[in-house]
């Protein structure tokens, strides 16, 4: 696969971690009280790993991939993404960097009904100074990588769950990220339909070495990731 050589950004492959959180609180105040969502965790994540976060309702999952994405700022500790300690950076210093190196992926896929597939996948590179055409071979060639070739003129709005979230994710391809940040990307799919998409993330580590963290409750996730780590009541067991 060559996907890589192609990408419109371009990024370094290194074996130093993409990410690495150290020592990471974040409490949230309501009223009187101080929520926990995030204590002390730490974690390490090398490129190529599918690192699984597991955990009951609450216990912090998403509170860590947002604070790994930058969607959120730790209250406390160190978020080190590709080599650059966030906390170094301005709001649109960690956009410019979530953009060049993070996909995200979200379990209600968030595509855009009025747009085709192909549109979709192109889209966080649309309003950007690359060659149109160079734009579209790759958005198409991410379609075809997901077992979408034969559906890129469709409306999402047309398509399975399943379709729907293989689109995302090769949306989430398009700047060539290092790094694909998953929240449940399985929770609106049907057990087959989820182990499809779980495999698909699965091989884009074995194959691209993307590295994946993403969050869930389905034990099919897990049983394909590489590494499962265990948060309860916002700590890493
Ligand atoms: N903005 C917020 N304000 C107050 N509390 C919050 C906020 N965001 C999250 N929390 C709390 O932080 C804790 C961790 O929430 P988080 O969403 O990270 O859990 P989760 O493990 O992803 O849960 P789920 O599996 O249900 O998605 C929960 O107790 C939640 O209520």
């Amino acid at each position: 696969m060559t996907l890589a050589a192609e990408s419109p950004t371009g990024t370094n492959v290194t074996d130093a971690p993409v990410v690495q959180v150290s020592g990471a609180w974040k409490l949230h105040k309501l009223g009187d009280e101080v929520v926990k969502a995030l204590v002390e965790a730490d974690l390490t994540v090398l490129p190529g790993e599918f690192v699984c976060l597991m955990g009951p309702s609450g216990s912090g999952k998403s509170t860590l991939l947002n604070i790994i994405g930058g969607l959120d700022r730790p209250t406390k500790g160190t978020v080190v993404i590709n080599g650059t300690d966030t906390a170094t950076l301005t709001e649109s210093q960690f956009a410019a960097l979530r953009h060049d190196t993070v996909g995200f992926i979200f379990q209600s896929y968030n595509l855009i009904p009025f747009l085709s597939a192909v549109e979709n996948v192109e889209l966080p590179l649309m309003f950007e100074p690359y060659d149109r055409q160079a734009l579209r071979r790759r958005a198409l060639k991410l379609l075809e990588l997901v077992g979408l070739g034969h559906r890129v003129d469709h409306s999402p709005t047309k398509m399975s769950g399943g379709e729907q979230q293989r689109t995302a994710i090769a949306r989430s391809l398009i700047s060539n990220p290092k790094l694909i940040l998953a929240d449940e990307p399985t929770a609106n799919l049907d057990h087959r339909t989820g182990a499809t998409v779980v495999r698909l993330l699965r091989d884009l580590c074995s194959n691209l070495g993307v590295t994946v963290v993403a969050s869930t409750h389905d034990p099919t996730v897990a049983e394909e990731a590489s590494r499962v780590v265990r948060m309860k009541d916002g700590a890493i067991e």
